[in-house]
């Protein structure tokens, strides 16, 4: 479970968000909707442990971030475009992540490669990569561990409408066993896979029940 207590989030005099009070828990998918700059990815930051809260606290699973642990134990993150190594293939970029935990296999990554389009096997340097086809690499490298928790930026970004369905379909195969945060500037992603919306405005974060 994620608890958001109190949180308050400044930068200078800017108050970004104020006294936020949150409770996610396992099994549902919750989106968060909101203007540009309204602070959705700055929450998002704060619970991954990238960013700190000025006021507040984060726990996830009993552990508050930045005290007890720096970042959740089992975290997937997709936050802005994701930072890859330009000189070397999708799969040998995957290949790095996923040797800092050691616990997927490269035949697990063949398959997300395969599931999102990608050919494992293609040597093209991740700099000649489309846009697309890197928010694809950072969707993977998002999912591809299993983790329990995904944080899910704007991850439908630039992907085609094909890739937009699978990842729909996918992230409500898997949604019983995980805590999904979404954001979404798109309507139609918001209103089919989120059990719970937050509307992000004005400092604070409100519960609705579907986007006017
Ligand atoms: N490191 C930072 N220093 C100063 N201000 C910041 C910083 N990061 C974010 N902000 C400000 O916080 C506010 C919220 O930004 P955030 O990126 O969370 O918006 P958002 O809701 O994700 O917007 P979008 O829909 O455009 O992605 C903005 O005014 C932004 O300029």
């Amino acid at each position: 479970m994620i608890i958001v207590e109190s949180l308050t989030k400044k930068f200078g005099s800017n108050t970004i968000l104020e006294n936020i009070n949150l409770k996610l828990e396992k099994g549902k998918i919750y989106g968060f909707v909101g203007q540009n700059g309204s602070g959705k990815s700055v929450l998002f930051k704060m619970i991954a442990g990238f960013m700190s809260p000025t006021q507040g606290k984060i726990k996830v699973n009993n552990m508050q971030i930045g005290k007890d642990r720096d970042f959740p134990e089992s975290c997937g993150i997709i936050i802005e475009s994701p930072g890859f190594i330009n000189n070397l293939s999708g799969f040998k970029n995957l290949k790095v992540l996923a040797d800092i935990n050691g616990i997927i296999t490269d035949n697990k990554i063949k398959e997300y490669m395969k599931f999102f389009g990608l050919n494992p096997d293609d040597k093209k340097k991740v700099k000649d990569y489309s846009l697309g086809m890197k928010q694809k690499l950072g969707l993977i490298q998002a999912l591809m561990e299993d983790q329990e928790i995904l944080i899910l930026d704007e991850p439908m970004n630039s992907l085609d409408e094909e890739t937009v369905v699978k990842v729909r379909k996918l992230l409500k195969e898997i949604k019983h066993k995980k805590i999904i945060l979404l954001s979404s500037h798109n309507k139609e992603d918001i209103e089919e896979l989120c059990d719970v919306i937050y509307q992000v405005k004005d400092r604070t974060i409100k519960m609705i029940e579907s986007i006017a």
